[in-house]
């Protein structure tokens, strides 16, 4: 039997006895010595089938007459190339598995630019199908615009990995890094492109955006609301036309930038800038004023630059800072700018482009750090195409605008300013005065060609003239014969055009829910009873009072 065993030679024979010593083994079990002890080891273990990995064999044993015959089966180049395959296969899906559940957009080109995987996430990310894009070239989709650069292309010209943002026809944004796969020789062989959506990134960046805005916003009316405590810090801004002139300041406040502001006499542009001072950088140092018209110009110029000793008659012997130097740091308000001579507009030129002065008589410059606010109620563009301002100066003083209409452009405002200013004598001399509605009417249809300062002006002299506690329409009309310009309508509900026909009517709304207001507060012992009869809470009936001028 033995001799039999020995001649098969397509097949190698071990005998092993129970206890796995070898009995008998044939010419090419012998190729396998060097695995004998792990066949062995592997069969005492109870296994009847097995592969060999390293030297390629199937083995299988059975017992017989209490002797152990392992038949080892060598195998052959096909067996041996399908189960490599086979396990190739296996990862290859492996591989596609995590390349099609990863979240990342991927795709995947060969050496000469063509797209040959892509998975699931790159078309919910771009809106490309793998229909329109597998077996394409990459070169032919920037062609037609579909992508407006490859990442692929420019990783296999630049022979390294590269990272591009990339927009796409479908109207997506996403971020490509495309990594070069290379052969034993180093030469690419693929691209693999990591694809991520910036669209949602963006949108993200956008809302964080919004949120800042309406955050700067809040503080920026907080602030207001904090400035309302202070009646000479107060700016009154009912009307759309004050709330935005309001808003943009407090926005450029915060920057350092050169602000011209624009409007007539008396519109509010000294209180503006003494807005904007007070909440910027710039607030614990000086905010220095100076009216460019009411000084000639030799004055004007020693004034906001000083001078060194001894340099013209009368000046003091150790010589003076001007101005500027007393503003360091903190803000210069330049009022009618437009009324400066040409001369110094060349000297505050130079302060604007090199942040220094030099004194009148000196030579030496000193740095000047500050910001400089100018106004006018001139036209500047004007006064440029004349001749009389230098366009240079204009453009650097003129970096961001801002623009305070005229009163009567922004009626909203007329009656919260009478309350406002007519609050404050009341305040500071222990009255009563109150207006009518007549003469708030009156008041509301006027022009005011003097703006806010006109108005505060009559408001004050009528309240303080006043002998009747109540201010009405002849009370008006006396002070009135007084006042040499003002034209009042008496008549004032009389309507002229769309602004005239609602405003009487928002008057008269006004009128009556003051009259509501007085009569049921006098009918309640307390205001909290009053504001639960008109079924309103009694913050509002108490805002609503103040505004009235009503008192328990
Ligand atoms: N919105 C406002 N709320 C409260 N008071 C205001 C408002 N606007 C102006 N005033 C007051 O009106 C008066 C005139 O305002 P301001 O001096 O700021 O005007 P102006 O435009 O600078 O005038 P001018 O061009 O004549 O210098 C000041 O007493 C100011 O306090």
């Amino acid at each position: 039997m033995k001799n039999l065993l020995t001649k098969i030679n397509v097949i190698g024979v071990l005998i092993l006895n129970k206890k796995g010593d070898l009995l008998f083994s044939n010419a090419l079990a012998k190729n396998y010595n060097y695995y004998l002890e792990d066949i062995v080891e592997t069969i005492l273990k109870g296994a009847h089938s097995f592969s060999l990995i390293n030297y390629p064999a199937e083995v299988t044993s059975f017992t017989e007459d209490n002797q152990i015959v392992v038949l080892i089966n060598p195998m052959n180049e096909l067996v041996r190339l399908k189960k490599e395959t086979e396990s190739l296969q296996s990862v290859r899906n492996e591989l596609n598995e995590v390349i099609n559940s990863s979240i990342d957009g991927i795709v995947i080109s060969d050496k000469d630019g063509i797209i040959i995987h892509q998975n699931p996430s790159y078309e919910q990310i771009t809106g490309l199908s793998a229909k329109d894009c597998i077996g394409r070239s990459l070169k032919e989709l920037e062609d037609e615009n579909v992508i407006d650069a490859s990442a692929s292309l420019k990783a296999l010209s630049e022979n390294k990995e590269v990272t591009i943002i990339q927009k796409i026809s479908t109207g997506s944004t996403v971020l490509v890094s495309a990594a070069p796969i290379r052969n034993k020789n180093g030469e690419i062989e693929k691209i693999v492109n990591n694809v991520r959506d910036l669209t949602l990134l963006n949108t993200l960046e956008s809302e964080i955006l919004q949120l800042e805005q309406q955050n700067q916003k809040i503080h920026q009316e907080l602030e207001l609301l904090k400035g309302q405590n202070d009646p000479k810090l107060s700016i009154i801004a009912h009307s759309d036309m004050m709330k935005d002139v309001l808003e943009r300041a407090l926005r450029v406040a915060q920057i350092d930038s050169g602000i011209l502001i624009q409007g007539a006499s008396g519109v509010g542009k000294e209180k503006i800038v003494e807005l904007i001072h007070r909440h910027s950088i710039r607030k614990d140092y000086p905010l220095i004023k100076i009216n460019c018209g009411a000084l000639p110009e030799s004055l004007l110029e020693s004034e906001l630059f000083g001078y060194e000793s001894g340099s013209f008659t009368g000046a003091n012997q150790k010589g003076k800072a001007g101005l500027f130097e007393a503003a360091n740091k903190g803000t210069i308000f330049l009022d009618e700018i437009g009324e400066m001579p040409l001369p110094l507009q060349v000297k505050l030129l130079r302060v604007l482009q090199e942040h220094e002065i030099t004194r009148v008589g000196g030579t030496k410059p000193t740095p000047v750090d500050i910001r400089i606010i100018a106004a006018t109620h001139r036209d500047l563009s004007e006064m440029i195409a004349n001749g009389m301002f230098r366009e240079d100066l204009y453009y650097r003083l003129n970096v961001i605008p801002i623009t305070i209409p005229a009163l009567k452009e922004r009626k909203d405002d007329i009656i919260p300013l009478i309350y406002h200013f007519l609050n404050g004598i009341n305040h500071k001399y222990g009255l009563n005065r109150k207006f009518s509605i007549d003469a708030l009417n009156s008041f509301a249809n006027y022009d005011w060609p003097g703006n806010v300062r006109e108005l505060q002006n009559l408001v004050e002299r009528i309240a303080l003239m006043s002998v009747n506690s109540e201010i009405d329409i002849n009370d008006l009309q006396k002070e009135l014969q007084f006042n040499r310009g003002a034209q009042f309508s008496l008549t004032a509900s009389e309507p002229s055009n769309y602004i005239d026909e609602v405003e009487p009517l928002k008057l008269r709304i006004e009128s009556f829910e003051a009259k509501i207001i007085k009569d049921t507060i006098g009918n309640f012992p307390s205001i909290r009873q009053a504001a639960t009869a008109l079924k309103v809470d009694q913050s509002t009936l108490v805002r609503k009072m103040q505004k009235y001028n009503i008192e328990k």
